[in-house]
């Protein structure tokens, strides 16, 4: 149980439930192979049924922490952020980006737009969920569509998506990981006929980086 007192500053994304932080490669999407600092924030009730990081879902577990903190730490190793989670949009993100921002970072962010968005963005990857769509302000901003693909109705998925987003958004097809071996084949023969997708991978899988 944390305090009232905290719990109203993680209400005001003063403080965050940080599940981990780390320097690594973006290993997906239109920066892939781009050096960044990953912050991991807790919370997350959308429920994907092969999501990667089951353990960041409840946010009970992950201690609220000042975002000075967090910060002070991410600009140590790099002027490009990339907030993750769990779902980001669960919490206010104004007061982290602002302190982001005043430092000089590129804040990238990961995000199924599930809900409200706050903060400052350099770039937002939309990775719309099923089961829990993007609100409708998202499709607008979003700088690249990321789309998961566990079975075939998943392109027929992405397809719906893609006719939401704004004119410059990038699009991608990523096979969910377990599935990759399967997937693969038809991501590829669906983007050669369909060329405004692009293929994404989870490449810091392969590269065994976090
Ligand atoms: C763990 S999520 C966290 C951010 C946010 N909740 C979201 O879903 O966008 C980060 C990215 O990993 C993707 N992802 C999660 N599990 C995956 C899996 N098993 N295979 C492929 N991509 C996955 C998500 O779709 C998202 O693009
Ligand atoms: N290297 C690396 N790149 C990533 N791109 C998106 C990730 C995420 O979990 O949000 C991720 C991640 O967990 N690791
Ligand atoms: S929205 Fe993101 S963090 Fe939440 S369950 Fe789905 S993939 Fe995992
Ligand atoms: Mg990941």
């Amino acid at each position: 149980m944390i305090t009232k007192e905290k719990q109203t500053l993680v209400d005001e994304g003063i403080m965050l439930p940080l599940m981990e932080a780390f320097y690594t490669i973006q290993g997906e999407g239109f920066h892939k192979g781009t050096a960044a600092y990953f912050i991991r924030i807790g919370g997350c009730d959308v429920g994907c049924h092969w999501c990667d990081v089951k353990e960041s879902w409840n946010a009970d577990l992950h201690p609220p922490t000042a975002i000075g903190e967090i910060i002070e730490n991410a600009v140590e190793y790099s002027k490009t952020v990339v907030v993750t989670g769990g779902e980001p949009l669960t919490w206010n993100m104004d007061p982290l980006t602002q302190l982001l921002k005043k430092q000089g970072c590129q804040i990238h962010i990961e995000t199924s737009g599930a809900y409200k968005l706050t903060g400052i963005w350099d770039w937002i990857c939309l990775s719309p969920k099923k089961i829990k769509l993007p609100t409708e302000e998202i499709y607008e901003v979003a700088n690249e569509l990321k789309v998961i693909v566990f079975n075939a109705h998943d392109l027929k998925f992405a397809e719906e998506q893609a006719d939401k987003v704004n004119k410059d958004c990038i699009l991608y097809l990523q096979p969910e990981w377990s599935k990759r071996d399967k997937m693969i084949p038809l991501i590829v023969e669906y983007v050669m006929k369909n060329p405004r997708w692009k293929v994404s991978l989870q490449t810091h899988k392969y590269l065994n980086i976090p």
